[in-house]
């Protein structure tokens, strides 16, 4: 019998085996509960017709292993790779499956399968002297450190990553935010992110932090200052948090070897797309050329992560040492906007709102009198900007398909742009919002906005091959969800949830 151990190193494994007909693979945590002992290896072996794509199997495992010979005893495998082992094996073939953290080796998750009783493919535990392992009723796919996550996008992508099975840790300054968006995301979630109140320019608390969670393999780096208009009054203090914070991060990644960085970029590192022929809707490839400091700084942080991800790479590999580990993902997100379905979740701006959608949420609800339109003589359809507005949680789950991405495919650094590719002017913007609410909300026509430009508009066709991801929601799906989570909570975080809100939750 031929035994190969191997680990699982990235992929939403709950996802997984939800997907699965296995009633025995549902079962999976009462089992973890008591089951001894936590270390295990997965051991495979193969009869009858299944014996080539066994070896086949192997062969491509042995291959990464040899890859990622900087783990010993255990290789990260490619996620589809272990996928297709699962689905292999199917229904009734797993009757226990155990699952083990490893503080020590950055692939965090392995698993076991035991006592097939269908011919073909089976599973056999062993356990390993090699994994360091604790008990756990959860299975975690891997620990990924969040860097504003309390925010707008960053409690949407925390809430994403724990539904994926992911450990998380949030650390944020709470400068523009609130750590009940913590509360909401276990209410959704069921699961608890870790939380440090620690400001991202702070180099020595970042250190405690991942010297503090050894099973953090990978980031994702929101905390950043964002208002455009600010950022032209104060400009060094834009470049001190957002540039100066994403190299103290780099730095102190570095320090604990942790190697993946997903970074909340902008389409605003565009510019006026319109200045070239033929960038509308807007590649990846449009030259860079941003209009204002906050966007500076994004396209600054983009070099940032290129330059030292590449360095690492080449200065590791000259020294014959495993490199691939360095990864960075440079996401250009376009209009976020929307809330969770639920209505307890959603954007809960410090002070006055300056987009779109949140102001005519004001309107709305009446803290606001009316809009204001900032020009309707741009050369669009109807006069006014257009704009690609994207949905929260989409955009959130573009950040897990890309860490996933970085994760199982080690690319190096790649930009993608996370938007929908359907443009609409601030006119439409105002009927379907308009539309949701039942009437028509007030607004009035202004000067344009200095620095707006005319059309930021997605081609998310990279996004959608490489990361096999696109929009699902509609931004009419998302004028429905920020009016169901503004008008059931003007007071945003600082006011509890309507009990009906709340107890739908529990229903579901
Ligand atoms: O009171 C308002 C606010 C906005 N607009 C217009 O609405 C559109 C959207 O504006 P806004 O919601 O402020 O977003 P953008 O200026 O497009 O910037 C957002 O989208 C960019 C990416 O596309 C990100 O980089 C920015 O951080 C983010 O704020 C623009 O045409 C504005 O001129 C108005 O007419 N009246």
């Amino acid at each position: 019998m031929a035994f190969q151990r191997l680990s699982m190193a990235s992929r939403p494994l709950p996802r997984l085996l939800a997907s699965s007909p296995s009633p025995s693979l549902s079962s999976y945590t009462r089992t973890a509960s008591h089951a001894q002992p936590l270390s295990l290896s997965l051991a495979i072996s193969a009869v009858g017709p299944r014996d080539r794509h066994r070896s086949q199997f192997q062969r491509r495992i042995q291959l990464q292993r040899h890859q990622h010979r900087h783990y010993p005893s255990y290789s990260q495998v490619d996620p589809r790779l272990s996928r297709q082992l699962i689905r292999g094996v199917s229904a009734p073939i797993a009757q226990t499956l155990l699952v083990a953290r490893s503080n020590k080796i950055r692939s965090p998750l392995s698993l076991s399968l035991s006592h097939s009783h269908r011919p073909g493919l089976f599973f056999s535990t062993a356990t390993s002297p090699h994994l360091q392992t604790r008990r756990s009723t959860t299975m975690a796919v891997g620990t990924v450190l969040i860097t504003g996550g309390t925010g707008y996008i960053g409690s949407f992508t925390t809430l994403a990553l724990l539904d994926a099975g992911y450990d998380v840790v949030i650390v944020d300054s709470l400068y523009n935010s609130s750590k009940v968006a913590i509360d909401r995301i276990e209410l959704l979630a069921g699961r608890r992110p870790d939380f440090y109140q620690v400001d991202i320019t702070n180099e020595k608390a970042l250190d405690e932090v991942f010297a503090k969670h050894p099973a953090i393999d990978s980031v994702i780096h929101f905390a950043a200052l964002k208002a455009v208009g600010e950022s032209s009054i104060i400009p060094l203090e834009y470049y001190r948090v957002n540039v100066g914070g994403s190299i103290a991060l780099l730095q102190s990644m570095t320090r604990y070897n942790v190697t993946n960085i997903v970074f909340s970029s902008s389409a605003t590192v565009y510019g006026d797309a319109t200045r070239f022929p033929d960038m509308i809707p807007i590649p990846e490839h449009c030259p860079i050329g941003p209009t204002n400091t906050y966007g500076r700084t994004k396209s600054m942080i983009e070099d940032v992560i290129t330059d030292y991800v590449n360095a690492q790479r080449t200065n590791l590999e000259k020294e014959g040492k495993p490199f691939q580990q360095w990864n960075g993902a440079l996401l250009r997100y376009f209009n976020p906007c929307g809330a969770h379905p639920s209505g307890i979740m959603g954007e809960d701006p410090q002070g006055v709102p300056f987009n779109l959608l949140p102001l005519l949420g004001q309107v709305a609800t009446g803290q606001r009198e009316k809009l204001l339109v900032f020009g309707e003589d741009y050369p669009s359809r109807d006069g006014t900007a257009i704009r690609d507005y994207i949905h929260v949680v989409d955009l959130a789950r573009g950040h897990l398909e890309a860490l996933n991405y970085l994760r199982s495919k080690q690319p190096g650094v790649k930009a993608w742009n996370l938007g929908s590719g359907r443009g609409s002017t601030v006119f439409e913007i105002i009927k379907a919002f308009s539309n949701v609410v039942g009437r028509d909300l007030k607004y009035e026509v202004v000067a344009r906005r200095p620095g707006d430009v005319l059309d930021l508009t997605a081609n998310p066709k990279l996004a959608n091959e490489e990361l096999q991801w696109k929009t699902e929601l509609t931004m009419e799906k998302a004028c429905e969800d920020l009016w169901r989570w503004v008008s059931n909570n003007p007071q945003g975080y600082r006011q509890e949830p309507p009990a009906e809100l709340l107890a739908a939750i529990k229903k579901a």
